[in-house]
């Protein structure tokens, strides 16, 4: 809420506000930005939940249904605003979308909104980059407790990480053009490691899964694969604060990647998963992986060769691909606390807190085993 000296005068956009994230920044800046004024949500689909916000209040919340891919629609819901907070985006690893596609929503949307700002006089940009972008490789090199500045191989060939990777490039190149009227442009991009919490698809795929097996899910991971993991609480948190920040710490902050993370423990995505699942009744069958890697790597290629077969009459885009299987058998942890040297972000929630959180969550859906 304002105090009696801050008048809101703010105007902030929020791309792909009514997705997973989206939701979450939407909601934490309503809560916690007190020089807001109006707040744009910009989305292709829009959610009924925004009918709720929109309801007058100290903070005009504006749904604006529109296209990254299409210039003119961004320009139009940029143009007025002071901040941008660009989350929208094509998240794809399992094949439901097609790679031309993934490109033109991450990373021609990106240039969209790169040149709408610069053309509306729009100063400052927070991208929602992703871990993808540094890892892991497709060698499967572990990257253990590092950092922003950690040396790693960055070797993508898959679609979504090649996007977000071009798309960071192009945010943070964009750091210091002049914007009409002739301020420079400061941007930043922030990296979240896997986002987990209340909304989180994959998470509600393992539970229905498991909910099919009799209440068991079947060990694929081994347990001593550390699988960064971040709560979408914090992550909005995050964003709400390097908004705030960006304009006081310019010269520190733009044109900075900064990593995503909180208290989140350090587990394999299996073993993480079963902190809220287990809970709710489902087991994780097998203390080592029940099949060897290389077998289920076969299945995964299989997978991959009938969701090709297929694809004229079916999607077909099971859990289990080469992709999702490299990724959940690589260590990719962070240790930093850059996010707490150059804008003092702590996490908002504890892990204790996240965890309750996303626990109520999964009790809450429909068909649970509760
Ligand atoms: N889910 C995760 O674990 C992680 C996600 N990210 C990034 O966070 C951002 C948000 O991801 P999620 O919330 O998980 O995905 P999501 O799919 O739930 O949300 C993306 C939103 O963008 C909107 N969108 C898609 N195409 C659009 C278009 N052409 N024009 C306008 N809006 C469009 C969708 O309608 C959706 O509401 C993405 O940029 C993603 O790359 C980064 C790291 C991890
Ligand atoms: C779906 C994977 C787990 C299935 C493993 C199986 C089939 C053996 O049981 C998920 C493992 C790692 C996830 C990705 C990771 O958290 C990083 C991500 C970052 C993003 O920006 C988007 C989402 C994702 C690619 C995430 C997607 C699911 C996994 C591949």
């Amino acid at each position: 809420m304002a105090g009696p000296a801050q008048v809101p005068t703010l105007v902030y956009l929020v791309t792909g506000g009514c997705g997973f994230l989206g939701e979450h920044i939407v909601r934490m800046l309503l809560e916690r930005e007190p020089r807001l004024r109006e707040l744009r949500v910009f989305d292709l689909h829009l959610s009924s939940w925004l009918e709720e916000l929109k309801t007058p209040g100290p903070v005009q919340v504006t749904a604006i249904q529109g296209d990254v891919t299409q210039a003119h629609e961004v320009a139009a819901a940029v143009a007025g605003s002071h901040v941008v907070i660009h989350t929208a985006g094509l998240v794809d690893v399992l094949g439901k979308a097609s790679p031309k596609a993934i490109h033109k929503v991450n990373v021609q949307g990106t240039q969209n909104v790169i040149e709408a700002c610069i053309q509306t006089g729009t100063q400052f940009l927070v991208y929602t980059s992703s871990m993808e972008v540094v890892g892991p490789n497709v060698k499967g090199h572990p990257f253990y407790r590092g950092n922003e500045d950690t040396p790693y191989e960055a070797v993508h060939r898959h679609p979504y990480p090649c996007s977000k990777a071009l798309a960071e490039k192009l945010v943070l190149e964009a750091n210091g053009r002049k914007v009409n009227g002739g301020l420079p442009l400061v941007t930043c991009a922030l990296r979240p490691m896997g986002i987990y919490g209340e909304g989180h698809q994959i998470m509600r795929d393992f539970y229905n899964q498991g909910l099919r097996f009799g209440g068991r899910l079947f060990r694929a991971v081994p347990a001593s694969v550390e699988h960064g993991r971040v709560y979408v609480g914090n992550v909005a948190w995050m964003h709400v604060l390097v908004a705030r920040e960006l304009e006081q710490r310019a010269a520190l902050m733009g044109g900075q990647v900064y990593f995503c993370y909180d208290k989140s423990p350090y587990k394999s995505y299996e073993d993480f998963n079963m902190e809220f699942l287990g809970p709710c009744g489902l087991r994780l069958i097998g203390t080592h992986p029940l099949l060897p890697y290389w077998l289920l790597m076969l299945l995964a290629t299989l997978n991959a060769l009938l969701q090709w077969l297929l694809h004229p009459l079916v999607l077909y885009t099971p859990l289990l691909n080469p992709y999702t299987l490299a990724m959940a058998n690589t260590t990719f942890t962070v240790s930093t606390n850059k996010a707490q040297r150059h804008f003092g972000y702590k996490p908002l929630f504890s892990w204790e807190e996240s965890k309750a959180r996303t626990i109520h969550w999964v009790q809450a859906l429909e068909g649970s085993a509760w």
